[in-house]
């Protein structure tokens, strides 16, 4: 699903220059649910961003679905951001006067996707995320877990092929953290390829594979099996 090759990434300020990515290697599979690990200032956002498309890379490759990603044009790519990819954000990034039925069903509207259906995808997907009852309430009256799962459930509408989660349990205490973890976990199971950006471990250690990142390369590359085989040695 996402082949990515050698890909450098520097940043520009004045004479310095910073380079932050130097030279990522890694494939997904369709189906996969991966975790990119690293501690803050390791790159995870810029690579982020890269594999979102709202970004790109210096140099190196990035196929995804078997697109070339690098060097299209902005229309082309956000026609393409829209139909590969869901973003999910720590800070949930709803709009606040829209009820959380308006919140899933809007991007549909973009889509060109006529009222009717609009309205009953969001409403399959809240009922998916656990919130049917919930749909006509402002995301000022959810709690930060529900305003995530109205979230993953817009990001869901659009039946995208990969699901990008940047922190998406950074707002989030502990045991609501699980619990989205662990709805993410079940739409994993149902086929869809997710990544997610955390600093946190036992975040990571819900998902089915441990990128870590250090310093812009990749230092570790193991399922999450292997990850825990070798702490018991
Ligand atoms: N637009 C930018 N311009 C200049 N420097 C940047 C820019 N974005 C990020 N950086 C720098 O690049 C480095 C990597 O940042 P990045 O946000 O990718 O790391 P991160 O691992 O996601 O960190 P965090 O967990 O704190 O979000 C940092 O030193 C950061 O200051």
């Amino acid at each position: 699903m996402i082949q990515i090759k050698d890909l450098h990434k520097s940043y520009h300020m004045g004479s310095n220059s910073l380079h932050v990515l130097k030279g990522i290697n890694f494939d997904v599979k369709e189906g996969e649910l991966v975790s990119i690990m690293g501690s803050s200032g390791s790159g995870k956002s810029t690579l982020l961003n890269i594999l979102g498309m709202l970004d790109e890379a210096d140099t190196g490759s990035y196929v995804l679905d078997n697109v070339s990603i690098k060097g299209l044009n902005e229309k082309i790519a956000a026609k393409y951001r829209n139909e590969f990819l869901g973003f999910i954000f720590q800070s949930f990034n709803l709009i606040n006067y829209k009820s959380a039925l308006d919140n899933v069903s809007m991007p549909l509207y973009y889509k060109g996707i006529k009222r009717k259906e609009r309205t009953e995808r969001a409403m399959h997907y809240l009922e998916k995320v656990g919130l049917a009852e919930w749909s006509h309430h402002l995301p000022s009256e959810l709690s930060g877990g529900q305003k995530q799962r109205v979230a993953i459930a817009r990001a869901l509408a659009s039946d995208p092929k990969v699901l990008l989660a940047d922190e998406p349990t950074g707002a989030l205490d502990t045991k609501t953290s699980y619990e989205v973890m662990e709805l993410i976990q079940g739409i994993n199971d149902e086929g869809k390829t997710i990544l997610v950006v955390t600093h946190e471990h036992d975040i990571a250690q819900m998902t089915k594979r441990i990128v870590n990142l250090k310093d812009g390369i990749i230092i570790d590359d193991n399922t999450v099996k292997q990850v825990r085989a070798s702490q018991y040695v």
